[in-house]
């Protein structure tokens, strides 16, 4: 029995979508799964046989009895999900995994509800969802979700190797994303700087920015770990979509070591208090007067609470337990 994870290729690799998918197949081959690469392109342009014949090529190495995990969206249409699902269920006693990363339908607004279902029809094909938060698992019960296998993750990884130094106390503010998406950047006005990274070309629009451009991984954790506060902020529209995601950007900014601040209501917010690993706040202005009253003792405090959680994100090790909960669920159950 072998085991396969499907891999995302053809985006942006600037983008969270790739940079989430690749850091997981990452881990995954350290726990011997085989990737299964899937190209994003035009689907409509294939005939129903052209795309059989792709799918059939992509899943060439799975036989009867494997386990796959695939992880959705592809970006590609959900029909293309839907035919590659088909294409793995035709093997004899094959166990498949959906891992949930993103659901399109919820990120954008105006989409039409039977899209929505259409998408759940897929993830219902699977004989276990991994979501990425208990409010999206309610919301797609909710919407007809049957799976009875679920599984919930606890937080992105970042697997990284070097060693940072300890952030120092600094009042500024980090956020890393695109501020067409996240429209509190541009009317930024508070007394702490805001550092952006992005890889969109952005004309500073607020006060007291600092745009740094885009970063590669390495080059983000080593800008955060030289000290400040990581922010984690609703996107603009549809405003609701960050209480059921799990950020990307939470954990970049705990593996690099600072504490964050994330707007009341996300998915995330009671673990970053449970934990101790910094705050949450009604509003943007809330965050800077943490920041201009915070003391440098209670700023350590918090660095130090998150040693810990920085050691597992960049380890691996949420994704390594993720995935090995998934095999144990789905074979000894
Ligand atoms: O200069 C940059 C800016 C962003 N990012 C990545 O993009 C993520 C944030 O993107 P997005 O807002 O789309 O992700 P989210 O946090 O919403 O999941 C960060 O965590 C980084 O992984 C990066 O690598 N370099």
């Amino acid at each position: 029995m072998a085991m396969h994870i499907t891999n995302l290729y053809g985006m942006n690799p600037r983008g969270t979508q790739i940079i989430a998918q690749q850091n997981v197949v990452k881990i995954a081959r350290e726990l011997g799964f085989i990737e299964m690469g899937l190209y994003h392109y035009p689907v409509e342009c294939d005939t129903q046989g052209e795309l059989r014949k792709r799918l059939d090529g992509i899943t060439s190495a799975v036989g009867d009895g494997d386990l796959v995990i695939v992880q959705l969206p592809s970006w590609n249409l959900t029909a293309y999900d839907k035919a590659l699902l088909d294409v793995l269920r035709l093997h004899k006693d094959i166990k498949i995994a959906v891992f949930i990363h993103d659901v399109i339908t919820m990120m954008f607004e105006g989409a039409p509800q039977e899209r929505l279902l259409e998408i759940i029809e897929v993830y219902n094909m699977a004989d276990l969802v991994i979501v990425p938060s208990e409010p999206m698992l309610n919301f797609l019960c909710q919407k007809g979700l049957t799976v009875e296998k679920v599984l919930i993750q606890s937080m992105w990884d970042l697997p990284f190797e070097e060693e940072l130094k300890t952030p120092e106390f600094q009042r500024r503010i980090f956020f890393s994303g695109n501020p067409k998406r996240f429209g509190f950047v541009s009317s930024w006005h508070y007394d702490v700087p805001l550092h952006l990274y992005t890889y969109e070309d952005y004309k500073v629009e607020g006060q007291n920015i600092h745009y740094g451009g885009w970063k590669n991984t390495t080059e983000l954790l080593l800008e955060y770990s030289s000290g400040g506060f990581g922010l984690i902020w609703e996107q603009t529209a549809p405003a609701s979509y960050y209480k059921y995601h799990q950020p990307h950007k939470l954990s970049t900014y705990l593996a690099a070591g600072i504490p964050v601040i994330v707007q009341k209501g996300l998915a995330r917010e009671q673990a970053i208090i449970d934990y101790g690993l910094g705050f949450s706040v009604n509003s943007a202005q809330e965050a800077a007067d943490i920041v201009k009253n915070i003391t440098e003792d209670e700023y350590q405090t918090l660095v130090e609470n998150i040693k810990n959680i920085s050691f597992l994100i960049s380890g691996g090790f949420f994704t390594k337990k993720l995935l090995i909960d998934t095999v144990n669920y789905l074979l000894l159950s």
